[in-house]
C-alpha cells in the first residue's frame, strides 16, 4: 500500500469530517483511533486519517502523539502529512495547533506550512485572516462561549503567532486569486521576512483548490476538512490518485438497538436535542453530580437507557447552557469539569454496548473521544454522509459483530440531526 495522504486529527468528530470529506472527493479512506497496532489489516487505500484527542491536552503531549503518527504515516508512504484542527480553530494561547504546526514542519524539514481552517460548506470562511462563522467573527460567534477553549480573537494570524515559536504571516484573498505561482511566491517572500506559517484566505472551494495544489508542493500543512479536500481534489487531478466513483460504503443494514449521547454544549447540540424530545426518551444528566457522585449519575442514565433501548433510541446528554457551565467549570474547574463529564459519557456508552447497542450516535468531539476510546475501537471505514462533515463510520477491526457510530462535531448538523443520523444506520 502506497498512501497518497497522511493525515492527523486533532479530535475524532474533526477526524470523520475530514474522511468524509477526502472520500467524497474519491480518495479511498480510513480512519483509524491514533497508530494502529501492527496487525490491524487495512484494505486498499488512498488516504489514512490517524484521529487523535489532543486538541486540549498539554502542547508537549500533542506534539509528541503528532510526530509518532507522523513517522508512522511517512512509513505507509505519505508524501504530504495534514494536521487536521477545527474549522473554527479551537485552540488556547498555550496551543495546540501552532506548537504542534512548528514540530511538524520542523520535522519535514520545511521553512512554512500553509495553515487554513476554512470550510466554506460549513459556513467557515477567512478574510484578510479573520475567521467567519456563517456571517459572524469568530470572536461573535456562539465559539466565544466554548466550554474549554472559548475563541475571543477572530484574527487568525494573532491567534496563531501567540501560541508559536515561528512568525506568522498572512497570504492573502487577492493573492490566491492570482493562483499557484503568486501563493508560492508569496510564501518564498514571507521566508524571507523570518515567517513560520502562513494563513491562506478562503471565500469559496475554488481558493482551497489552489491552496491544495500548493500545499502538495510541500511535505506538510495545517488545516480543517476544506483544505484536505483541496489537496484530494489536487492529487485526483495531477493523476496521484485515481478517484473512485465514491469513498465510501452505501447503506448497509447493522440492527440491534440504537443510543444517543451528546457531550457537545453547542447551540447547534442544544437545539438538537431538543428536537430530539419530541421523537425519542431524552434524560439530562446532572453535570454536577456527575461531578460529585458519577457512579451513581451514570448508573441512572444507563438504567434509563437500559429499560427503553428495546423499543426504539434514546438520547442522554450532558449538554448545558453556556450559564449551566459556567456554574459547573465554576465548582470544579474548567479541566476537571470536562474530564469528569467525559468519564460519565465513557462509562455509559460501554455500557450500552455491553446491552447490546451497535448502533451509536454521539455529539462532540472530546466526548467522542472519550467514548471510542472507552469502546477500544481502532479504526473506521467510511459509509454515507448524514450531514456536511458528518458521515456513518463502520467500525473495523472489533468483536461482536458490525457496529455504525456517527461521530458528529459541536456545531454541526441540521436541527433534526439525531433522527437524520439514525435514518441512515438502519
Ligand atoms: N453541562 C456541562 N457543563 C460543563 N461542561 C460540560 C457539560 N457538558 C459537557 N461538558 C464538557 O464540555 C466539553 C464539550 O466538548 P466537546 O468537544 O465534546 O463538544 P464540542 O466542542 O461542542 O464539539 P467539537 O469539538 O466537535 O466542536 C467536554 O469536555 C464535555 O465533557
Ligand atoms: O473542523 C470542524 O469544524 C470539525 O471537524 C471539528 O474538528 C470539530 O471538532
Amino acid at each position: 500500500m502506497t498512501l497518497a495522504l497522511g493525515c492527523i486529527a486533532d479530535d475524532y468528530t474533526g477526524a470523520s469530517d475530514l474522511a468524509n470529506s477526502l472520500a467524497k472527493a474519491g480518495l479511498r479512506t480510513v480512519q483509524t483511533i491514533g497508530v494502529p497496532a501492527a496487525g490491524l489489516a487495512l484494505p486498499e487505500i488512498d488516504a489514512i486519517v490517524c484521529a487523535f484527542k489532543i486538541r486540549s491536552v498539554p502542547a508537549a503531549d500533542a506534539v509528541a502523539a503528532a510526530l509518532q503518527a507522523e513517522t508512522w504515516l511517512r512509513g505507509q508512504g505519505a508524501g504530504h502529512v495534514l494536521y487536521k484542527v477545527c474549522s473554527t480553530f479551537d485552540s488556547t494561547d498555550e496551543g495546540n495547533i501552532g506548537p504542534v504546526t512548528d514540530a511538524l514542519r520542523a520535522r519535514a524539514g520545511e521553512p512554512i506550512a500553509l495553515v487554513n481552517s476554512a470550510f466554506p460548506e460549513a459556513g467557515r470562511t477567512i478574510y484578510q485572516g479573520h475567521l467567519f462563522v456563517g456571517a459572524l467573527p469568530l470572536n461573535e460567534s456562539p465559539l466565544k462561549d466554548h466550554p474549554l477553549n472559548p475563541m475571543t480573537d477572530a484574527n487568525l494570524v494573532r491567534v496563531l503567532a501567540r501560541q508559536s515559536r515561528s512568525g506568522v504571516g498572512l497570504v492573502d484573498r487577492k493573492t490566491i486569486a492570482a493562483g499557484d505561482a503568486a501563493v508560492a511566491a508569496r510564501l518564498a517572500a514571507l521566508v524571507q521576512e523570518g515567517k513560520g506559517a502562513a494563513i491562506a484566505d478562503t471565500i469559496e472551494d475554488a481558493d482551497l483548490e489552489t491552496l491544495g495544489r500548493v500545499a502538495m508542493t510541500h511535505k506538510v500543512s495545517t488545516g480543517a476538512s476544506g483544505l484536505g479536500l483541496g489537496i484530494a481534489r489536487a492529487l485526483v487531478a495531477s493523476g496521484r490518485v485515481r478517484a473512485a466513483t465514491s469513498g465510501s460504503a452505501g447503506l448497509e443494514v447493522v440492527g440491534g438497538p440504537a443510543a444517543c449521547l451528546a457531550g457537545s454544549c453547542s447551540q447547534a447540540t442544544l437545539g438538537q436535542i431538543a428536537e430530539a424530545e419530541r421523537i425519542m426518551p431524552v434524560l439530562r444528566l446532572d453535570a454536577e453530580r456527575l461531578g460529585t457522585d458519577g457512579i451513581a449519575e451514570t448508573d441512572r442514565a444507563i438504567a434509563f437507557a437500559g429499560e427503553r433501548i428495546g423499543a426504539g433510541p434514546v438520547l442522554v446528554a450532558s449538554s448545558g447552557t453556556p450559564d449551566e457551565v459556567a456554574a459547573v467549570q465554576a465548582k470544579f474547574g474548567r479541566d476537571a469539569a470536562g474530564h469528569a463529564i467525559e468519564a460519565g459519557m465513557a462509562r455509559i456508552a460501554e455500557a450500552l454496548v455491553a446491552r447490546g447497542v451497535r448502533r451509536l450516535v454521539v455529539a462532540g468531539g472530546e466526548t467522542s473521544g472519550a467514548v471510542v476510546e472507552r469502546l477500544a475501537i481502532p479504526a473506521f471505514r467510511l459509509g454515507p454522509e448524514i450531514a456536511p462533515g458528518v458521515p456513518v463510520l463502520h467500525a473495523l477491526g472489533i468483536a461482536g459483530g458490525p457496529m455504525v457510530l456517527a461521530l458528529k462535531s459541536g456545531n454541526f448538523g441540521a436541527p433534526t440531526f439525531f433522527a437524520d443520523a439514525l435514518k441512515l444506520m438502519p
